[in-house]
């Protein structure tokens, strides 16, 4: 795989069309936490799940370290159980392997899908982040990844972004992989459509939500017409 460009990589239409994009589940809503949190928390993810259907929930933390986070970890992790909504942690495997998470979320720096898979086992939901390149996301497909993540599609203030993908890497994706992919970075009720239309699996959102005037939950509910 390493021997192709991104170039040679970009699906031609008329291949394409020999494929069937076979049945997916509609898109869901991916909520990433802010990347500081009060001890109020647990009660602002209860009003964001209140507003809408959240498939999964990732606690992103910056700034401080695995056994900060583990501390602030059990109510929003019981929560989640109890709504149903996958807990996800980012960056760390071994945190994931401590708190029995349903996932990691994993960057291009944080770390090997094939030893998070030895380490947590087949039932762990392993994600991978693969910026705007095909190549990193057949990459990670191979590793064992359960979903590839693109991105930055839009403007954020949430994180420094240097990748700009345009959403056809998501109707590529959808069209020659099964595994689910997601799509994250500035995303918006307004400018979602164009990434559900394109194919993507779930929409990752922190700032559309936790910045919404009236709140988390109103911020989980403006998704739901985009995403039907
Ligand atoms: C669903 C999802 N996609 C991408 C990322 C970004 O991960 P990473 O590149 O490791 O950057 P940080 O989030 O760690 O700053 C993500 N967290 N979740
Ligand atoms: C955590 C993260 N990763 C990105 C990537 O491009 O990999 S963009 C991003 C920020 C997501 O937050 P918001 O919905 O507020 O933009
Ligand atoms: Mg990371």
């Amino acid at each position: 795989m390493t021997d192709f460009t991104e170039e040679e990589l970009a699906l031609d239409p008329h291949f394409a069309d020999q494929f069937d994009r076979g049945f997916r589940p509609a898109c869901q809503l991916y909520l990433i936490s802010p990347p500081s949190i009060g001890e109020d928390f647990v009660d602002r993810l209860a009003e964001a799940f209140d507003g809408g259907r959240v498939a999964a929930f990732q606690l992103r933390l910056k700034g401080i370290d695995d056994h900060a986070i583990a501390a602030l970890a059990g109510p929003i992790q019981a929560l989640c159980a109890e709504r149903e909504v996958a807990f996800i942690v980012n960056d760390s495997i071994g945190l994931a392997k401590r708190l029995g998470a349903d996932g990691v979320h994993l960057g291009q720096g944080d770390g090997d899908p094939r030893e998070a898979r030895k380490v947590l086992g087949p039932k762990v939901q392993i994600g991978v982040t693969c910026h705007d390149s095909r190549h990193l996301a057949m990459e990670a497909g191979e590793a064992g990844a359960d979903y590839v993540a693109f991105g930055a599609f839009y403007p954020t203030a949430t994180k420094e972004t240097t990748h700009r993908p345009d959403p056809s890497i998501l109707s590529w994706w959808t069209t020659l992989f099964e595994l689910p992919c997601v799509a994250i970075g500035g995303i918006t009720p307004q400018n979602a459509a164009p990434l559900v239309a394109a194919g993507a699996d779930f929409l990752a959102v922190s700032g559309a939500v936790w910045n919404h005037p009236d709140g988390p939950k109103a911020g989980v509910a403006a998704f739901g017409a985009v995403l039907g």
